[in-house]
């Protein structure tokens, strides 16, 4: 549904932030973006999102350019939540923070009402509808972000790293969230720096450096051991060096996706002790 053409932007002339980068999301995928510090991932979120306009190359929704497309019309198709949630929150009530988006797309009073109550349901928010926002934590934040975005039933969600400076709790009820509405066949695309978070919960992952796209494909195959990941500023996940030792030991060829990797060391055990 989302495809990303050889675009690029500079925010100074001759200084590409996002340098001829391609990508496509596909219906109900779950992808991540990660990169060290400055690589052009936020720079590219805001481009799919109409916040800035690519220099060059052309970026697509169901096959349609969004060029000339207002940020709100493409947030019915793409919802954004932003690195800082406070950033995006400025109503006095949770309810009516999330209500503002389908109040200025012009809903029904009713409409709006079933988009508020579908989102807070949909977030965990129902019991916080009348809190005032700044009294709540950083994750309930971000689900508030996640709910107004929510409210206009987009197809694809992009967050930018959502997690940051979340507890291990917080951490895993925001991944749940996510990976509850992906069950469901929203597209998320996910930029983290979390290489635990992307080997457990991303289906595919997106490497940039420097504004370039310089990975694409499954999280597998980037922490196989044929990929430099340390040079793109990427610290290898505890499953995949674990997958390694046993590889190195000649055990097994294990997973780096956490659970997975469980299943296999298991089922090694038991068939090397049966
Ligand atoms: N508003 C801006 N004005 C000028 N340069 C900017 C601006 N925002 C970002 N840049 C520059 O563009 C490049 C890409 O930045 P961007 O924020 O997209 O990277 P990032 O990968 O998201 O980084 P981080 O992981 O730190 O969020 C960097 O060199 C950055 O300094």
């Amino acid at each position: 549904m989302l495809e990303i053409e050889n675009v690029s932007y500079c925010y100074k002339a001759g200084r590409y932030a996002v340098r001829d980068a391609s990508l496509k999301v596909g219906e109900g995928e779950f992808v991540a973006i990660a990169g060290r510090n400055g690589s052009g991932k936020t720079t590219l979120t805001r481009l799919v999102m109409g916040l800035l306009r690519p220099a060059a190359g052309k970026i697509m929704l169901d096959g349609r350019e969004t060029a000339g497309s207002a940020t709100a019309v493409i947030a019915r198709q793409v919802g954004y939540v932003f690195q800082n949630p406070d950033r995006q929150i400025f109503r006095d009530a949770v309810a009516e923070e999330v209500a503002y988006g389908p109040e200025q797309l012009g809903f029904s009073a009713g409409e709006v009402r079933e988009a508020v109550a579908a989102a807070l349901e949909a977030t965990g928010l129902a019991a916080l509808a009348a809190a005032y926002p700044r009294t709540l934590s950083k994750g309930q934040k971000q689900r508030l972000a996640i709910a107004s975005a929510l409210a206009l039933s987009p197809r694809l969600l992009i967050l930018d790293e959502p997690t940051s400076g979340q507890d291990a709790r917080e951490k895993t009820a925001l991944m749940e969230l996510l990976t509850g509405l992906n069950a469901k066949g929203m597209a998320i695309l996910l930029v983290t720096h979390d290489m635990e978070l992307l080997a457990r919960y991303a289906h595919r992952a997106v490497v940039m450096t420097a504004g370039r796209v310089v990975f694409d494909g499954g999280v597998r195959e980037l922490f196989a051991g044929e990929a430099d990941v340390s040079a793109w500023g990427l610290r290898e996940p505890a499953a995949a060096k674990v997958a390694r030792g046993l590889k190195d030991h000649g055990v097994m060829s294990g997973s780096v996706v956490p659970e997975e990797l469980c299943g296999e060391i298991c089922a090694t055990r038991r068939r090397l002790y049966a």
